[in-house]
């Protein structure tokens, strides 16, 4: 009757809010989900640390995993308790709602025994549906969402939630979270727009696996349309194989070799905020034992 999973948070290959096509990857920062069913009809969730955040997201998640596979997996639950504990700051570009929303969708099919049963990628598509009621996004963000559910980097078209590409990626990823937040639905969407010819030609890099400069073209387009600055990308040319504002900020993040992200490491440890070096993760969201 208990469940747990957990889910890595991710960065942005190309945002989705000029032309709705996404990339992104998978980064080493985990999301935990603990599920408990309960037969009192009520879904409540709790996010550690956060008491004052809005947990309707993981709630629908469990309330839509409940639904739909409680019955054929002999369970007369009709509630639960959801609680998630997470490394991944919330509102600051590295997919916390996706990481969030995988794992509470994986926990509750863990703690309905159908876990092995249920196709991973909908499993994240039910997530991806919660997202959108609760409007915790512009697109969906199934480009987010599905890095985070398979691993990879993933290709994806968010008009369909269609998965275009998913590769396994071994790249060290340097990730720069100034102190400010930036939720994404309240990104400025028509100025995203008209950037959508950048976003085409980014489009094009990531389907022919240039995704170092996908990122940096996505970084230079993106940053100017949300008005992000561009210098913590300046400063990591000259090194990085891509660097790129991730999400809707206000987080960025390079790739490339660790030797050469250890020099962009240094620049940007004097900007106030948090700078952390991370692997990129294949594995996904996965049940906790
Ligand atoms: N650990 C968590 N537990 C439960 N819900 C969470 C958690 N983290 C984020 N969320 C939900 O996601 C919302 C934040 O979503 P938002 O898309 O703005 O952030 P993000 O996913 O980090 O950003 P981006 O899409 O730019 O990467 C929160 O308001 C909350 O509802
Ligand atoms: O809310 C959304 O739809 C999105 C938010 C950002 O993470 C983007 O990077 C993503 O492509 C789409």
């Amino acid at each position: 009757m208990d469940g747990r999973a957990r889910a890595p948070a991710a960065g942005t290959v190309l945002n989705a809010l000029a032309t709705r096509k996404g990339a992104a990857f998978a980064i080493d920062l985990e999301t935990t989900a603990t599920v408990s069913l309960t037969d009192d009809g009520r879904v409540e969730g709790e996010i550690a640390d956060r008491p004052d955040a809005d947990a309707a997201l993981i709630e629908r998640c469990v309330e839509l995993a409940v639904d739909r596979y409680a019955a054929d997996a002999g369970f007369d639950a009709t509630g639960a308790r959801v609680r998630t504990e997470s490394e991944v700051p919330m509102a600051s570009g590295l997919k916390s709602s996706s990481a969030a929303a995988n794992a509470a969708t994986l926990a509750t099919l863990d703690a309905l025994g159908v876990a092995d049963s249920v196709d991973r990628i909908d499993a994240c598509r039910l997530g991806v549906e919660a997202a959108r009621e609760t409007g915790v996004t512009v697109t969906g963000a199934f480009d987010d969402a599905s890095a985070s559910m398979l691993g990879g980097v993933t290709v994806t078209d968010n008009a369909t939630d269609e998965l275009l590409v998913r590769e396994e990626v071994d790249w060290q990823a340097l990730v720069y979270t100034p102190p400010e937040r930036a939720f994404s639905a309240d990104a400025n969407v028509a100025s995203c727009e008209r950037v959508a010819p950048m976003a085409d030609l980014v489009y094009e890099l990531a389907l022919e696996k240039r995704y170092g400069e996908a990122m940096t073209v996505n970084g230079l387009a993106f940053s100017a349309a949300l008005e992000a600055p561009t210098g913590p990308t300046i400063e990591a040319l000259p090194h990085a194989d891509g660097v790129s504002l991730s999400g809707t900020g206000p987080s960025y993040v390079a790739v490339g070799d660790r030797t050469a992200l250890e020099e962009v490491r240094e620049t940007w440890a004097e900007r106030p905020g948090t700078t952390r070096l991370l692997e990129t993760r294949n594995d996904g969201t996965r049940i906790q034992t």
